[in-house]
């Protein structure tokens, strides 16, 4: 029998995950329930996706076998002070926030707890997530999988050491925000050239998605798969030759180290 998952905080990031569970069939709508202090996102959200909805945290708990905590970090501490007390030992607590380590988590609860941390990110919604998992001592290989077999239904999910979990906020979690600004602007660069708009964001977003698929599918170095592209005189080697010149590839390195201090800071507030 497969376990009940609940959510705590229905917002972007809870509902792209119960999107994808729920239509991958990982898990039938009876089987989520969702609390959020939000009514109106809520009763849309039981509207949408068929599942229960409550603005009772602690229902969610005595509900739910798995639990993802999915509200800001810093209602983490609000969040588990409210419901420590009705978490039972055999129950999962999922954890989605950057910088929340393991440890910080554990000290919160104040008893032993299973806790698996996650980093997801929004692609979920479309079944294209990735998901970087850990875990604490306390959930066994079993459980881990059973996690991971979730996450699974809306993309890919990879167990790796929690110190590599900052990096995970940085090259999955917050990403797709930095690909949505670029596919933006080769729209707007697009349109500026004379393409409407909603021709110039799917011809964009398409070369974003089949080029992702190129590095993924043939296993080609991306510069191999970039000189494919330029051409001798050619168009594609000038315009490389402007991103350059403007610091793209600096620009993305800076973007993701600032992005990992700030998860950082986070796990010390
Ligand atoms: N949005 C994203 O792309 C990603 C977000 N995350 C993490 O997911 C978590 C949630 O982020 P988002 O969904 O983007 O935020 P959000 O603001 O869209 O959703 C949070 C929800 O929690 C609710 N909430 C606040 N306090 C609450 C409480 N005490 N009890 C119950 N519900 C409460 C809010 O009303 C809101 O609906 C954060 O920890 C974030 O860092 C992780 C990966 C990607
Ligand atoms: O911006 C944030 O803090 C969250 C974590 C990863 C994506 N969104």
């Amino acid at each position: 029998m497969e376990k009940k998952l609940g959510f705590i905080g229905a917002g972007n990031m809870a509902k792209a995950m119960m999107g994808g569970i729920l239509k991958n069939e990982i898990l039938l709508p009876e089987d989520v329930i969702a609390s959020d202090l939000y009514q109106p996102g809520l009763e849309r959200t039981k509207e949408e996706l068929g599942i229960a909805v409550t603005t009772d945290n602690q229902e969610v708990v005595k509900k739910a076998e798995v639990v993802v905590l999915s509200v800001k970090p810093q209602f983490y501490a609000a969040v588990i002070e409210e419901i420590r007390e009705v978490v039972s030992e055999g129950q999962i607590i999922v954890t989605i926030a950057p910088g929340q380590t393991l440890e910080h988590l554990q000290e919160l609860f104040g008893k032993p707890v299973k806790i698996v941390r996650t980093m997801p990110n929004t692609p979920a919604l479309v079944g294209e997530g990735i998901t970087g998992v850990c875990k604490n001592e306390l959930v066994t290989e079993e459980e881990l999988s059973y996690i991971c077999k979730i996450f699974s239904g809306f993309g890919k999910a990879e167990v790796l050491s929690e110190k590599l979990m900052d990096v995970v906020v940085s090259v999955s979690g917050s990403s797709p925000a930095y690909v949505f600004l670029f596919i933006e602007a080769m729209a707007d660069a697009a349109v500026a050239d004379g393409m409407p708009r909603a021709q110039a964001y799917k011809f964009a977003a398409q070369a974003v998605y089949g080029s992702a698929k190129m590095v993924l599918e043939t296993g080609k170095h991306p510069g191999e798969l970039k000189d494919m592209v330029c051409s001798p005189g050619g168009t594609t080697i000038e315009a490389v030759r402007v991103l350059e010149e403007k610091g793209f590839r600096s620009s993305v390195i800076e973007a993701m180290k600032a992005c990992v201090k700030v998860a950082k800071e986070l796990g010390k507030k």
